[in-house]
């Protein structure tokens, strides 16, 4: 999938596209890395970006919005705050997506899935599953950036704004580590 012009000129704006060698979420190590926080850090164009998104979303009928910790607190408020409906959050307790501090998802409710990137779906596919889990209905799911360029599928419509396939690789595949590039890894996994 192409991205427009416009939308590439955002990203480097803000400076959000890094390059280096980086260890994600799922493990697998990557060269380039979407760093959203440098978009989510301007509320202007946030708040538009996610209109755009929520615009192409106008027949589904939205009671609830979720997004996993960290990246996906800041969209499912905003997505929620236009909608005018509640925002929680999921967050992983042990390595596992649960809901903490008394959210509820009450039975038969309509869930949008806000999330900020995705590389493999798994950590979306863990929400949805909580999601149903608690008796809710995904009806949605909206990124912020998807790194499979519309190849993942959650089985239930998806709204991306940035979406291009973007290579990474299992580590011992990693051409990276074959030539001794020290990693990082940026996400919020590695500080638990
Ligand atoms: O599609 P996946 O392979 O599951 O990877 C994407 C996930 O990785 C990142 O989260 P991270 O755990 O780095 O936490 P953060 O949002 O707090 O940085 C991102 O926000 C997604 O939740
Ligand atoms: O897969 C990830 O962990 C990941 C990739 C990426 O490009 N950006 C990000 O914040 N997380």
């Amino acid at each position: 999938m192409k991205m427009s012009q416009e939308k590439l000129a955002l990203l480097k704006e803000k400076k959000a596209v890094l390059e280096g060698h980086f260890i994600l979420t799922s493990g697998r190590h990557a060269r380039t890395y979407i760093q959203c926080a440098r978009i989510l850090q301007d509320p202007k164009a946030t708040t538009q970006l996610i209109g755009e998104l929520l615009k192409q979303m106008e027949y589904l009928d939205i009671d609830l919005v979720i997004g996993p910790a960290t990246g996906g607190i800041i969209l499912a408020y905003e997505a929620a705050r236009q909608l005018e409906v509640d925002a929680i959050f999921s967050e992983r307790e042990k390595g596992e997506m649960v809901l903490r501090r008394g959210f509820e998802i009450p039975q038969g409710a309509r869930v949008l899935v806000m999330e900020d990137v995705v590389t493999t779906g798994g950590s979306v596919m863990e929400v949805i599953r909580q999601v149903e889990k608690s008796g809710g209905q995904v009806v949605a799911v909206g990124l912020l950036a998807d790194r499979t360029g519309g190849k993942v599928d959650f089985k239930v419509p998806t709204y991306r704004v940035f979406s291009k396939e973007i290579k990474s690789y299992e580590p011992e595949k990693c051409p990276l580590c074959q030539r001794g590039i020290a990693a990082i890894r940026p996400g919020s996994r590695a500080l638990k």
